[in-house]
């Protein structure tokens, strides 16, 4: 049987930063993983860093609608994942952070996949900074990011660098009243130990809920197009006159004197850059509500 774990959590909580730390983990241990990741738009950029990581047999779904994970087209993928590799031990799911964590649930729980796949269950990233502003979501997006809590079978309390001790002590114990049995880890980076993951899952019955659907959310996805190159003082700026409803951004930026265009990534408010070795298509996808006045200006 090959163990499958859910990873969930909130637009930019940390999952990929998780997922690879996982990989890493696994890899270490001599373990064969795979990745099915649920991408928002049209742009794979989470999966370009996974396959980065080196031999990992990944599939994605580019989805259309960014809100809805599409159980029978991860179905899809899970079935050409076990018919292209036969010697995986793990598979990885990392869903959209748009998405609600039992709908992949629903996928893999097929009965076609009854006799290879065993759920262990879910693990949530929680994103610390977001959680303490949650209620400046608006409510239904407010209350996917309280699901996804609600059905993780470990939480993990990220970016906790960014949040003091007490309000640390504070997020802890709100996560635990909105889900006692999950054990809550902090992290930094998504750096949990996975035999954490592992033991604690090993321990619990998988989820078998039935669906909530998290479909049709407010939520909407575009892209935006650099026509030249721009200096990062200019992008950071922009992201400030931005309203809080954008709640993520990714792509490749061209810079003014950097060779390839940069990796960007903005999560609630805080922007991060990364050098890239190989030219990127020039472009940004933005998820938020109400984002389809917001251009660049060039
Ligand atoms: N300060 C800080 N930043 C973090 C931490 N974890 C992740 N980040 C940053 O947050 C951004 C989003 O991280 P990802 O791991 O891509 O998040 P994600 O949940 O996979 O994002 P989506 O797939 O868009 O939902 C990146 O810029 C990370 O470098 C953390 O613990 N502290």
């Amino acid at each position: 049987m090959i163990d499958v774990y859910l990873y969930s959590g909130f637009l930019g909580s940390g999952k990929t930063s998780l997922l690879l730390h996982t990989i890493a983990q696994l890899k270490a241990a001599g373990k064969k993983p795979a990745v099915l990741m649920n991408e928002f738009g049209e742009l794979p950029i989470d999966s370009d860093t996974v396959t980065e990581s080196g031999d990992v047999p990944l599939k994605e779904l580019l989805s259309g609608c960014i809100c809805c994970t599409g159980s029978e087209k991860t179905e899809a993928q899970l079935q050409a994942l076990l018919e292209d590799y036969d010697d995986i031990d793990v598979i990885l799911i990392e869903t959209t952070g748009a998405a609600h964590p039992v709908e992949a649930l629903d996928a893999v729980y097929s009965p076609f996949f009854a006799d290879r796949l065993q759920v262990k269950g879910i693990v949530t990233v929680a994103d610390a900074l977001r959680f303490v502003h949650r209620e400046e979501l608006s409510p239904r997006i407010h209350a996917l990011l309280l699901e996804q809590i609600r059905h993780a079978h470990v939480i993990a309390l990220n970016k906790s660098d960014l949040v003091t001790d007490s309000q640390l002590a504070t997020i802890s114990m709100e996560l635990a009243n909105l889900n006692p049995s999950a054990p809550i880890v902090q992290t930094v980076q998504g750096k949990l130990d996975f035999s954490f993951i592992e033991k604690t899952l090993s321990q619990e019955k998988a989820a078998q809920q039935p669906i909530i659907s998290g479909k049709h959310l407010p939520l909407s996805s575009k892209v935006i197009s650099f026509s030249r190159p721009v200096q990062q003082e200019e992008v950071e700026e922009w992201t400030k006159s931005l309203p809080d409803t954008v709640y993520r951004m990714k792509g490749y930026i061209p810079i003014v004197g950097v060779k390839n265009p940069m990796l960007f990534q903005y999560a609630y408010g805080m922007v991060n850059w990364m050098p890239e070795y190989v030219k990127m298509p020039e472009r940004l996808v933005m998820i938020g509500e109400g984002i389809g006045e917001i251009e660049w200006k060039d």
